[in-house]
């Protein structure tokens, strides 16, 4: 049986007189990999921001697992487009913020390794490239062990080549952890291709909502699913 883990219900947002979120209802099943699409300032980051719990709604509600959300999703990890490394800490450090526990280093050091990063555990974030601090970023992402990954195009600054090698890591590792996935971006393709379902989100609205490819290989359903996201993004923004 799936359960529903995040449930947005007549989620509203302003910002004065800028209605951001007009009526946004949505449900995202336990798994589920969602990519949210569309041109800027449609709303896609407010939307993760609320679902983080880093903004509350004006109206609606936010209801993760069965709970009401109140304050920060504390099932939630959020990555952003800028890796947010502390630069005065070394890399697992950066993710134990830290800690003498021996534990928490040794699963610091598995994640590192995870994201093939294992050999700069010791090197400080200043000696990485960018594909390599967003790794580290997505390690430190999984330290507490999240149900909900909030990815707020966090491959936006990578070059076509490492972007498309994260592409395959982010698949890799969300599928291996069962994460419940959001992932913001402007590359459709990108969200098609990681998604189960692809949401267009426009002037406030989830304007169109279709299957994506994720688990799947035919690339004419592919390149259509594309054209038809990239189609509605365009006609809808004259
Ligand atoms: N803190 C804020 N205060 C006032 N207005 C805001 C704030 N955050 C966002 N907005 C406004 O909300 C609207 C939607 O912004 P949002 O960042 O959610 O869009 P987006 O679709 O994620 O765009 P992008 O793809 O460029 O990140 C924009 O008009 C923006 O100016």
């Amino acid at each position: 049986m799936t359960e529903t883990k995040i449930q947005l219900q007549h989620v509203v947002k302003a910002y004065g007189d800028n209605v951001v979120l007009k009526d946004i209802n949505f449900e995202i099943q336990a798994g589920e990999f969602i990519s949210f699409v569309g041109q800027s300032g449609g709303g896609k980051t407010t939307l993760l921001r609320l679902i983080a719990g880093l903004e509350a709604t004006n109206s609606g509600d936010i209801i993760i697992a069965g709970q009401q959300l109140q304050g920060q999703n504390q099932v939630a990890r959020v990555m952003f487009q800028d890796a947010r490394l502390l630069p005065w800490m070394t890399v697992v450090d950066n993710l134990t913020f830290g800690s003498k526990d021996a534990q928490e280093k040794q699963r610091a050091l598995a994640l590192l390794e995870r994201v093939e990063l294992g050999e700069k555990a010791d090197a400080y974030p200043s000696s990485l490239s960018g594909g390599q601090q967003q790794r580290v970023a997505l390690a430190r992402a999984l330290m507490s062990d999240p149900e909900i990954l909030l990815l707020d195009e966090p491959l936006g600054a990578l070059d076509a080549l490492t972007r498309l090698k994260m592409q395959q890591l982010v698949a890799d590792i969300v599928a291996e952890s069962n994460l419940t996935t959001i992932l913001i971006t402007h590359d459709v393709r990108e969200g098609v291709l990681l998604a189960d379902r692809v949401v267009a989100v426009k002037d406030g609205d989830l304007g169109l909502i279709v299957a994506g490819q994720r688990h799947q290989t035919d690339r004419l359903a592919i390149d259509q699913t594309i054209d038809d996201v990239q189609n509605f993004i365009l006609a809808e923004s004259e």
